[in-house]
Protein backbone atom coordinates (compact mmCIF):
# COMPACT_ATOMS: atom_id res chain seq x y z
CA UNK A 1 0.00 0.00 0.00
CA UNK A 2 1.71 3.34 -0.96
CA UNK A 3 1.00 6.25 1.58
CA UNK A 4 2.23 10.01 2.60
CA UNK A 5 5.57 10.12 4.55
CA UNK A 6 7.39 13.08 5.74
CA UNK A 7 10.95 12.33 7.38
CA UNK A 8 12.87 14.65 9.70
CA UNK A 9 16.80 14.43 9.56
CA UNK A 10 18.61 16.32 12.40
CA UNK A 11 21.80 18.10 12.08
CA UNK A 12 23.30 14.99 14.03
CA UNK A 13 22.72 12.74 11.86
CA UNK A 14 23.70 15.35 8.78
CA UNK A 15 26.78 15.92 9.72
CA UNK A 16 29.78 14.12 11.16
CA UNK A 17 30.69 14.81 14.76
CA UNK A 18 34.68 15.15 14.80
CA UNK A 19 35.03 17.56 12.08
CA UNK A 20 31.47 19.12 11.68
CA UNK A 21 31.34 18.41 7.67
CA UNK A 22 28.70 16.63 5.90
CA UNK A 23 27.99 12.92 6.52
CA UNK A 24 27.91 12.29 2.67
CA UNK A 25 27.50 8.50 3.05
CA UNK A 26 24.39 9.03 4.97
CA UNK A 27 22.86 11.82 2.60
CA UNK A 28 23.34 9.32 0.13
CA UNK A 29 21.95 6.61 1.31
CA UNK A 30 18.59 8.99 2.78
CA UNK A 31 18.85 9.85 -1.19
CA UNK A 32 18.40 6.50 -2.25
CA UNK A 33 15.79 5.47 -0.14
CA UNK A 34 13.60 8.60 -0.63
CA UNK A 35 13.88 8.00 -4.33
CA UNK A 36 12.88 4.47 -4.08
CA UNK A 37 10.28 5.15 -1.74
CA UNK A 38 9.24 7.94 -4.21
CA UNK A 39 9.09 5.34 -6.75
CA UNK A 40 7.14 2.87 -5.30
CA UNK A 41 4.20 5.18 -5.48
CA UNK A 42 4.80 7.17 -2.01
CA UNK A 43 4.31 10.34 -1.68
CA UNK A 44 7.46 11.64 0.10
CA UNK A 45 8.61 15.16 1.85
CA UNK A 46 11.97 15.96 3.17
CA UNK A 47 12.27 18.25 6.04
CA UNK A 48 16.37 18.38 6.85
CA UNK A 49 18.19 20.35 9.12
CA UNK A 50 21.70 22.22 8.51
CA UNK A 51 21.40 25.04 7.56
CA UNK A 52 23.24 26.13 10.58
CA UNK A 53 25.73 23.27 10.70
CA UNK A 54 27.05 23.45 7.11
CA UNK A 55 26.85 27.34 6.88
CA UNK A 56 29.50 26.96 10.15
CA UNK A 57 31.59 24.38 8.69
CA UNK A 58 31.32 26.84 5.17
CA UNK A 59 32.64 29.99 6.93
CA UNK A 60 34.75 27.99 9.40
CA UNK A 61 33.39 28.91 12.88
CA UNK A 62 34.54 27.15 15.97
CA UNK A 63 31.79 27.93 17.99
CA UNK A 64 27.75 28.27 17.79
CA UNK A 65 27.08 31.81 16.88
CA UNK A 66 24.91 33.93 19.42
CA UNK A 67 23.99 36.72 17.89
CA UNK A 68 20.69 36.70 16.01
CA UNK A 69 22.11 38.67 12.88
CA UNK A 70 24.94 36.33 12.81
CA UNK A 71 22.67 33.09 13.01
CA UNK A 72 20.81 34.14 10.10
CA UNK A 73 23.69 34.92 8.30
CA UNK A 74 25.23 31.80 8.59
CA UNK A 75 21.90 29.50 8.15
CA UNK A 76 21.85 32.15 4.58
CA UNK A 77 25.68 30.84 3.69
CA UNK A 78 24.00 27.03 4.35
CA UNK A 79 21.04 26.48 3.25
CA UNK A 80 22.20 27.41 -0.14
CA UNK A 81 25.06 24.93 -0.08
CA UNK A 82 22.94 22.19 1.81
CA UNK A 83 19.70 22.18 -1.14
CA UNK A 84 22.79 22.28 -3.51
CA UNK A 85 24.30 19.11 -2.09
CA UNK A 86 20.84 17.49 -2.08
CA UNK A 87 20.21 18.44 -5.54
CA UNK A 88 23.02 16.79 -7.00
CA UNK A 89 22.70 13.86 -5.39
CA UNK A 90 18.75 13.77 -6.33
CA UNK A 91 19.92 14.68 -9.90
CA UNK A 92 21.87 11.62 -9.89
CA UNK A 93 18.62 9.70 -10.02
CA UNK A 94 16.52 11.45 -11.65
CA UNK A 95 14.68 12.63 -8.89
CA UNK A 96 13.71 16.59 -9.00
CA UNK A 97 13.22 18.13 -5.90
CA UNK A 98 11.83 21.43 -4.24
CA UNK A 99 13.07 23.98 -1.58
CA UNK A 100 10.00 25.03 0.91
CA UNK A 101 10.95 27.49 3.23
CA UNK A 102 8.67 28.34 5.97
CA UNK A 103 8.19 30.55 9.00
CA UNK A 104 5.06 30.29 11.39
CA UNK A 105 4.04 33.22 10.31
CA UNK A 106 3.05 32.35 6.59
CA UNK A 107 0.82 29.62 8.62
CA UNK A 108 -1.23 31.65 10.74
CA UNK A 109 -3.05 33.36 8.40
CA UNK A 110 -5.44 30.44 7.77
CA UNK A 111 -5.06 31.51 3.98
CA UNK A 112 -1.81 31.36 3.87
CA UNK A 113 -2.32 27.75 5.77
CA UNK A 114 -4.64 26.77 3.08
CA UNK A 115 -1.88 28.07 0.56
CA UNK A 116 0.87 25.70 1.77
CA UNK A 117 -1.44 22.91 1.29
CA UNK A 118 -2.40 23.39 -2.04
CA UNK A 119 1.27 24.15 -2.81
CA UNK A 120 2.25 20.65 -1.33
CA UNK A 121 -0.02 19.01 -3.01
CA UNK A 122 0.98 20.30 -6.39
CA UNK A 123 4.52 19.55 -5.76
CA UNK A 124 3.42 15.79 -4.20
CA UNK A 125 1.01 15.58 -7.52
CA UNK A 126 4.13 16.19 -9.72
CA UNK A 127 6.45 13.53 -8.07
CA UNK A 128 8.42 16.48 -6.73
CA UNK A 129 10.04 15.23 -3.03
CA UNK A 130 9.56 18.56 -1.49
CA UNK A 131 12.68 19.37 1.02
CA UNK A 132 11.29 22.13 3.91
CA UNK A 133 13.64 23.92 6.29
CA UNK A 134 12.55 27.22 8.71
CA UNK A 135 13.20 30.53 6.41
CA UNK A 136 15.67 31.16 9.16
CA UNK A 137 17.65 33.93 7.71
CA UNK A 138 14.29 36.10 8.08
CA UNK A 139 12.09 34.33 10.73
CA UNK A 140 11.35 36.45 14.11
CA UNK A 141 11.53 34.94 17.40
CA UNK A 142 7.51 35.79 17.99
CA UNK A 143 6.70 33.91 14.43
CA UNK A 144 9.63 30.74 14.57
CA UNK A 145 8.92 27.21 14.61
CA UNK A 146 12.19 26.87 16.63
CA UNK A 147 12.94 23.84 15.61
CA UNK A 148 12.56 21.09 12.84
CA UNK A 149 11.00 18.83 15.18
CA UNK A 150 8.06 20.87 15.23
CA UNK A 151 8.42 22.33 12.15
CA UNK A 152 8.16 17.86 10.49
CA UNK A 153 5.13 17.36 12.80
CA UNK A 154 3.51 20.69 11.63
CA UNK A 155 3.87 19.45 7.91
CA UNK A 156 3.20 15.95 8.33
CA UNK A 157 -0.38 17.13 9.62
CA UNK A 158 -0.49 19.53 6.89
CA UNK A 159 0.52 17.22 4.18
CA UNK A 160 -1.42 14.39 5.63
CA UNK A 161 0.69 12.10 6.48
CA UNK A 162 0.54 8.38 7.76
CA UNK A 163 3.96 8.44 8.70
CA UNK A 164 6.55 11.08 10.61
CA UNK A 165 9.92 9.87 10.84
CA UNK A 166 12.32 11.48 12.81
CA UNK A 167 15.62 10.65 12.21
CA UNK A 168 18.40 11.60 15.07
CA UNK A 169 21.46 10.34 16.75
CA UNK A 170 20.45 8.20 19.06
CA UNK A 171 18.36 4.69 17.99
CA UNK A 172 15.33 6.10 20.12
CA UNK A 173 13.80 7.59 22.52
CA UNK A 174 15.14 5.99 26.36
CA UNK A 175 13.94 6.07 29.59
CA UNK A 176 16.75 8.74 30.54
CA UNK A 177 18.89 10.63 28.58
CA UNK A 178 21.42 7.69 27.24
CA UNK A 179 24.22 10.08 27.03
CA UNK A 180 24.34 10.71 30.84
CA UNK A 181 22.54 7.67 32.12
CA UNK A 182 24.24 4.45 31.21
CA UNK A 183 21.24 2.24 32.37
CA UNK A 184 18.74 4.05 30.33
CA UNK A 185 16.29 1.81 28.08
CA UNK A 186 15.06 1.88 24.90
CA UNK A 187 11.11 2.52 24.42
CA UNK A 188 9.69 0.65 21.93
CA UNK A 189 5.84 1.72 21.65
CA UNK A 190 4.29 4.33 23.00
CA UNK A 191 0.21 4.03 22.51
CA UNK A 192 -0.86 8.09 23.81
CA UNK A 193 1.69 10.59 24.99
CA UNK A 194 0.41 10.29 29.44
CA UNK A 195 2.29 6.77 29.00
CA UNK A 196 5.94 8.60 29.20
CA UNK A 197 4.75 9.63 32.75
CA UNK A 198 3.86 6.33 33.17
CA UNK A 199 6.79 5.25 32.20
CA UNK A 200 8.79 8.46 33.85
CA UNK A 201 10.87 9.31 31.26
CA UNK A 202 13.34 11.52 31.83
CA UNK A 203 14.29 14.03 29.26
CA UNK A 204 17.69 15.36 29.62
CA UNK A 205 18.60 18.77 27.85
CA UNK A 206 21.58 17.63 26.17
CA UNK A 207 21.48 18.00 22.02
CA UNK A 208 24.24 17.50 19.88
CA UNK A 209 26.56 20.60 19.42
CA UNK A 210 24.68 21.92 16.39
CA UNK A 211 21.38 20.70 17.25
CA UNK A 212 18.53 22.47 18.23
CA UNK A 213 15.89 21.24 21.11
CA UNK A 214 17.01 18.01 21.78
CA UNK A 215 14.59 15.15 22.48
CA UNK A 216 11.67 17.49 24.50
CA UNK A 217 11.07 19.15 21.27
CA UNK A 218 10.49 15.38 19.21
CA UNK A 219 8.43 14.20 22.42
CA UNK A 220 5.98 17.41 21.57
CA UNK A 221 6.70 16.81 17.99
CA UNK A 222 5.12 13.47 18.39
CA UNK A 223 2.50 14.88 20.48
CA UNK A 224 0.99 17.29 17.61
CA UNK A 225 1.57 14.47 14.94
CA UNK A 226 -0.88 11.79 16.79
CA UNK A 227 -3.08 13.95 17.37
CA UNK A 228 -3.50 14.47 13.78
CA UNK A 229 -3.59 10.99 13.16
CA UNK A 230 0.52 10.78 11.87
CA UNK A 231 2.32 7.23 13.10
CA UNK A 232 5.30 9.12 14.27
CA UNK A 233 8.87 7.20 14.67
CA UNK A 234 11.93 8.15 16.68
CA UNK A 235 15.10 6.49 14.82
CA UNK A 236 18.75 6.39 14.33
CA UNK A 237 19.50 9.19 11.32
CA UNK A 238 23.12 7.00 10.40
CA UNK A 239 20.66 4.19 8.79
CA UNK A 240 18.36 4.76 6.73
CA UNK A 241 17.54 2.12 5.19
CA UNK A 242 16.04 1.16 7.98
CA UNK A 243 12.75 3.22 7.04
CA UNK A 244 11.91 0.58 4.52
CA UNK A 245 12.16 -1.97 7.23
CA UNK A 246 9.93 -0.27 9.63
CA UNK A 247 7.35 0.39 7.04
CA UNK A 248 7.32 -2.99 6.18
CA UNK A 249 6.87 -4.02 9.81
CA UNK A 250 9.50 -4.09 11.85
CA UNK A 251 10.21 -2.44 15.78
CA UNK A 252 13.05 -0.47 15.12
CA UNK A 253 13.09 2.90 16.72
CA UNK A 254 10.43 4.66 19.09
CA UNK A 255 7.10 4.05 17.50
CA UNK A 256 4.00 6.36 19.10
CA UNK A 257 0.85 5.05 17.62
CA UNK A 258 -2.25 8.25 15.96
CA UNK A 259 -5.10 8.79 17.94
CA UNK A 260 -7.61 7.00 16.70
CA UNK A 261 -9.70 10.29 16.33
CA UNK A 262 -7.94 12.44 15.09
CA UNK A 263 -8.34 16.42 15.22
CA UNK A 264 -9.87 18.18 11.95
CA UNK A 265 -7.47 20.64 10.22
CA UNK A 266 -9.24 23.78 11.58
CA UNK A 267 -8.66 22.37 15.08
CA UNK A 268 -5.02 21.23 14.49
CA UNK A 269 -4.01 25.18 12.87
CA UNK A 270 -6.07 26.56 16.33
CA UNK A 271 -4.39 23.61 18.77
CA UNK A 272 -0.94 24.14 16.86
CA UNK A 273 0.08 26.46 14.56
CA UNK A 274 -1.18 29.83 15.91
CA UNK A 275 0.54 31.42 18.39
CA UNK A 276 -1.33 31.99 22.17
CA UNK A 277 -1.84 35.87 22.59
CA UNK A 278 -2.83 35.52 26.05
CA UNK A 279 -4.22 33.19 28.85
CA UNK A 280 -7.95 32.95 30.40
CA UNK A 281 -8.10 31.44 34.03
CA UNK A 282 -11.28 29.75 34.39
CA UNK A 283 -13.19 29.04 37.41
CA UNK A 284 -14.12 25.11 37.52
CA UNK A 285 -17.66 25.30 36.11
CA UNK A 286 -16.39 26.65 33.30
CA UNK A 287 -13.23 24.14 32.85
CA UNK A 288 -16.38 21.14 33.62
CA UNK A 289 -18.96 22.77 31.10
CA UNK A 290 -15.94 22.97 28.04
CA UNK A 291 -14.24 19.44 28.74
CA UNK A 292 -17.32 17.30 29.54
CA UNK A 293 -20.31 19.33 28.06
CA UNK A 294 -18.39 20.25 24.88
CA UNK A 295 -19.73 23.61 25.76
CA UNK A 296 -18.73 27.11 24.02
CA UNK A 297 -16.70 29.55 26.67
CA UNK A 298 -19.21 32.46 28.07
CA UNK A 299 -17.85 35.21 30.33
CA UNK A 300 -19.01 34.63 33.52
CA UNK A 301 -16.39 31.70 34.04
CA UNK A 302 -13.47 34.03 33.40
CA UNK A 303 -11.46 34.57 36.90
CA UNK A 304 -8.42 36.25 35.38
CA UNK A 305 -7.63 37.70 32.22
CA UNK A 306 -3.33 38.09 30.99
CA UNK A 307 -1.82 39.17 28.01
CA UNK A 308 -3.07 41.52 25.17
CA UNK A 309 -5.20 40.03 22.00
CA UNK A 310 -7.67 41.27 20.07
CA UNK A 311 -10.62 39.73 18.55
CA UNK A 312 -10.02 36.66 16.86
CA UNK A 313 -6.43 36.05 18.55
CA UNK A 314 -5.38 32.51 19.60
CA UNK A 315 -5.96 32.24 23.99
CA UNK A 316 -4.57 29.27 26.43
CA UNK A 317 -7.27 28.43 29.04
CA UNK A 318 -6.03 27.56 32.02
CA UNK A 319 -7.18 25.94 35.31
CA UNK A 320 -5.97 27.26 38.53
CA UNK A 321 -3.06 25.79 38.85
CA UNK A 322 -1.89 27.15 35.20
CA UNK A 323 -2.32 24.43 33.62
CA UNK A 324 -3.71 24.91 30.07
CA UNK A 325 -6.57 22.63 29.16
CA UNK A 326 -7.83 24.20 25.51
CA UNK A 327 -7.16 26.55 23.37
CA UNK A 328 -9.31 28.75 21.42
CA UNK A 329 -10.21 32.26 19.11
CA UNK A 330 -11.82 35.07 21.18
CA UNK A 331 -14.61 36.89 20.10
CA UNK A 332 -13.49 39.90 22.42
CA UNK A 333 -10.09 42.02 23.14
CA UNK A 334 -8.30 41.59 25.96
CA UNK A 335 -9.27 45.07 27.16
CA UNK A 336 -13.26 44.20 26.57
CA UNK A 337 -12.49 40.79 28.60
CA UNK A 338 -10.86 42.60 31.55
CA UNK A 339 -14.45 44.73 31.82
CA UNK A 340 -16.69 42.01 31.16
CA UNK A 341 -14.60 38.63 32.90
CA UNK A 342 -16.90 37.26 35.81
CA UNK A 343 -20.10 39.10 34.40
CA UNK A 344 -23.11 36.97 32.39
CA UNK A 345 -23.57 37.47 28.81
CA UNK A 346 -26.95 39.87 29.51
CA UNK A 347 -24.62 42.35 30.96
CA UNK A 348 -22.26 42.24 28.29
CA UNK A 349 -24.36 44.60 25.99
CA UNK A 350 -24.35 47.64 29.08
CA UNK A 351 -21.02 47.24 30.25
CA UNK A 352 -19.87 47.45 27.08
CA UNK A 353 -21.99 49.70 25.19
CA UNK A 354 -22.80 47.71 22.37
CA UNK A 355 -24.25 44.14 20.71
CA UNK A 356 -20.83 41.68 21.14
CA UNK A 357 -21.18 37.62 20.44
CA UNK A 358 -23.06 36.36 23.46
CA UNK A 359 -19.76 33.89 23.84
CA UNK A 360 -16.10 34.64 24.88
CA UNK A 361 -15.37 31.43 22.62
CA UNK A 362 -17.83 29.43 20.72
CA UNK A 363 -17.19 25.66 20.74
CA UNK A 364 -16.73 25.53 17.29
CA UNK A 365 -13.06 27.44 17.84
CA UNK A 366 -12.09 26.02 21.05
CA UNK A 367 -9.90 23.08 21.11
CA UNK A 368 -9.42 20.77 23.88
CA UNK A 369 -5.86 19.64 24.94
N1 LIG B 1 15.13 10.28 27.10
C1 LIG B 1 15.97 10.47 26.06
N2 LIG B 1 16.10 9.48 25.13
C2 LIG B 1 16.93 9.64 24.06
N3 LIG B 1 17.70 10.76 23.84
C3 LIG B 1 17.62 11.78 24.73
C4 LIG B 1 16.75 11.68 25.88
N4 LIG B 1 16.86 12.84 26.58
C5 LIG B 1 17.74 13.61 25.91
N5 LIG B 1 18.21 13.00 24.80
C6 LIG B 1 19.21 13.59 23.86
O1 LIG B 1 18.58 14.09 22.67
C7 LIG B 1 19.60 14.13 21.65
C8 LIG B 1 18.98 14.26 20.25
O2 LIG B 1 18.50 15.57 20.06
P1 LIG B 1 19.21 16.63 19.03
O3 LIG B 1 20.65 16.75 19.35
O4 LIG B 1 18.38 17.88 19.03
O5 LIG B 1 19.11 15.84 17.67
P2 LIG B 1 18.79 16.29 16.18
O6 LIG B 1 19.93 17.15 15.71
O7 LIG B 1 18.72 14.96 15.49
O8 LIG B 1 17.46 17.00 16.20
C9 LIG B 1 20.34 12.83 21.87
O9 LIG B 1 21.68 12.89 21.42
C10 LIG B 1 20.26 12.58 23.38
O10 LIG B 1 21.45 12.89 24.06
N1 LIG C 1 16.57 25.34 10.80
C1 LIG C 1 17.78 24.91 11.50
C2 LIG C 1 17.53 23.59 12.20
C3 LIG C 1 16.96 23.72 13.58
C4 LIG C 1 16.83 22.31 14.22
O1 LIG C 1 15.77 21.94 14.70
O2 LIG C 1 17.98 21.54 14.19
P1 LIG C 1 18.00 19.97 14.60
O3 LIG C 1 17.76 19.84 16.10
O4 LIG C 1 19.35 19.54 14.22
O5 LIG C 1 16.94 19.28 13.83
C5 LIG C 1 18.92 24.64 10.52
O6 LIG C 1 18.67 24.32 9.35
O7 LIG C 1 20.08 24.72 10.96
Amino acid sequence: MTCTIVVKIGTSSLTQSETGNLALSTLATLVETLTDLRRNGNRVVLVSSGAMGVGRDRLGLTERPRAIALKQAVAAVGQGRLIRVYDDLFTTLKQPIAQVLLTRGDLVQRSGYVNAYNTFQQLLKLGVIPIVNENDTVAVDELRFGDNDTLSALVASLVEADWLFMLTDVESLYSADPRSNPHAKPIHLVTNIQQLQEFQVEVGSSRSSWGTGGMITKIEAARIATSSGVRTVITDGKHPTNLKKILSGDAIGTQFEPQSRPVNSRRHWIANVLVPMGKLYLDPGAIKAIKEGGKSLLAAGIIRVEGEFNPNDSVQLCDNESQEFARGLVNYSSSEMQKIKGCHSEQIPEILGYYGAETVIHRDNLVIL
